[in-house]
């Protein structure tokens, strides 16, 4: 075995019910002295309570997804007219995403408390957005320092955005088993990461105030997101990236429809990690037991069960945006995928992803 392995160096405090007190003790630790909170509108109350005892200067709610640059550079002027020390951010990857842009030019560090299964918080990539054109970088100053995860959080989140999210989650953990820095450690900690997100989003559907199953989802997300930031961009994301970037879909739903085809399209070409992967997302049973073996067969079961997102015409993509998204994925595939990427392929992965199409249900019978 010979490979080069990264590990992102942040604190992780967790626990359910703990995120006022771990702000308040990371707020002391850092000596911070002007607090700028972003937390979009719906999330404002929450980050209200979450805050309470911790001095703020500036509270910031433009957030939108995929970053826009105007949006950003907003932001930046205002943390440094109010001369800004520490950063909090409280809500999904849009907030985080936010706080890692005004960290990119300024340096500030940032705080974040994630509310959805995105991951952000725990890599080190950051993305704008201008125009129809989405940037994104890996810069260790926008890592956080510190990651609160509290479970309680979460319960908010409507069971179907939950399931999207997670399956944002889990998208990081099947792209990492392929991408181009793919590792042993980075392998076992998206498997570890499918398994606890699978089983997550389970319990979520069965019951959305589920505590055990939101600790669960946040503990998946993490290590989905570690896992990502180690092994890089894989094809999913490249795809998703383009998707959302140039026509605006959201970033969740985005990628919870195209994971299945991707995933079509490489697991027959990796049958040793799809086979573990299909453990990995089948309910705990024995080995030997009469789940599918498969991985691509396994998410379509998982899916059924989720009744999980399934067309892209659903979120505004038309057929007469193949072409240009076929284009701009092939500018910035991967170097190397397990299955063939050609305009061909991913035409096809598109256009089946636009209604839902055949080709996943067939390439993914379930015994
Ligand atoms: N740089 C990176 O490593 C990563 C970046 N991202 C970025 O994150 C963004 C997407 O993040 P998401 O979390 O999917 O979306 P988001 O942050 O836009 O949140 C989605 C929706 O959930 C709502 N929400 C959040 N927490 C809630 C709660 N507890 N209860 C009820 N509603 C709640 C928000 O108000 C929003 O309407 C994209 O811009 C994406 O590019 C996503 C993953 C990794
Ligand atoms: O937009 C960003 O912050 C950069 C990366 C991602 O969104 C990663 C992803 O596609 O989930």
């Amino acid at each position: 075995m010979e490979f080069q392995h990264v590990s992102l160096a942040q604190r992780i405090l967790f626990g359910a019910g703990k995120a006022s007190a771990h702000i308040r003790l990371e707020v002391n630790r850092l000596g911070s002295r002007k607090v700028m909170v972003i937390a979009s509108k719906p999330e404002h109350h929450l980050a209200q309570a979450t805050l309470a005892g911790v001095n703020v200067a500036l509270w910031w709610d433009d957030v939108a997804q995929h970053v826009p640059l105007e949006r950003a550079e907003a932001a930046r002027a205002a943390a440094a007219q109010a001369e800004i020390d520490l950063i909090v951010c409280v809500g999904g990857g849009s907030t985080t995403g936010l706080a890692k842009a005004i960290a990119l030019t300024s340096g500030i560090p940032v705080v974040a408390v994630p509310t959805t299964y995105a991951g952000s918080e725990a890599t080190n990539m950051w993305g704008i957005t201008e125009g129809r054109t989405k940037t994104t970088g890996i810069d260790d100053t926008v890592l956080p320092v510190t990651v609160i995860y509290d479970a309680e959080l979460s319960r908010t989140l409507p069971t179907k955005l939950s399931i999207s999210s997670g399956l944002n989650g889990l998208a990081h953990c099947i792209d990492s088993l392929w991408a181009p820095k793919a590792d042993p450690i980075n392998q076992a900690l998206a498997l570890e990461g499918a398994r606890a997100l699978s089983s997550a989003l389970r319990g979520i559907v069965d019951n959305p105030a589920d505590l055990e199953a939101r600790e669960q989802a946040l503990y998946g997300c993490y290590l989905a997101a570690a896992s990502f930031a180690s092994a890089g961009s894989g094809l999913h994301h490249k795809i998703c990236h383009v998707l959302g970037g140039t026509f605006d879909l959201p970033h969740a739903e985005t990628h919870a429809t195209v994971l299945p085809y991707v995933l079509a399209l490489n697991a027959p070409a990796v049958p040793e990690i799809s086979s573990r992967l299909a453990v990995a997302l089948g309910r705990p049973g024995p080995l030997d037991s009469d789940g599918p073996k498969d991985a691509a067969a396994a998410l379509n079961v998982l899916y059924e069960e989720l009744d999980a997102p399934a067309r892209l015409a659903d979120y505004g993509f038309q057929a007469s945006d193949i072409p240009e998204a076929v284009g701009r994925i092939l500018a910035v595939a991967p170097p190397s995928n397990p299955g063939t990427v050609t305009e061909e392929s991913i035409t096809g992965l598109l256009t089946d992803a636009l209604y839902g199409a055949k080709s996943f249900p067939v390439l993914c019978t379930v015994d």
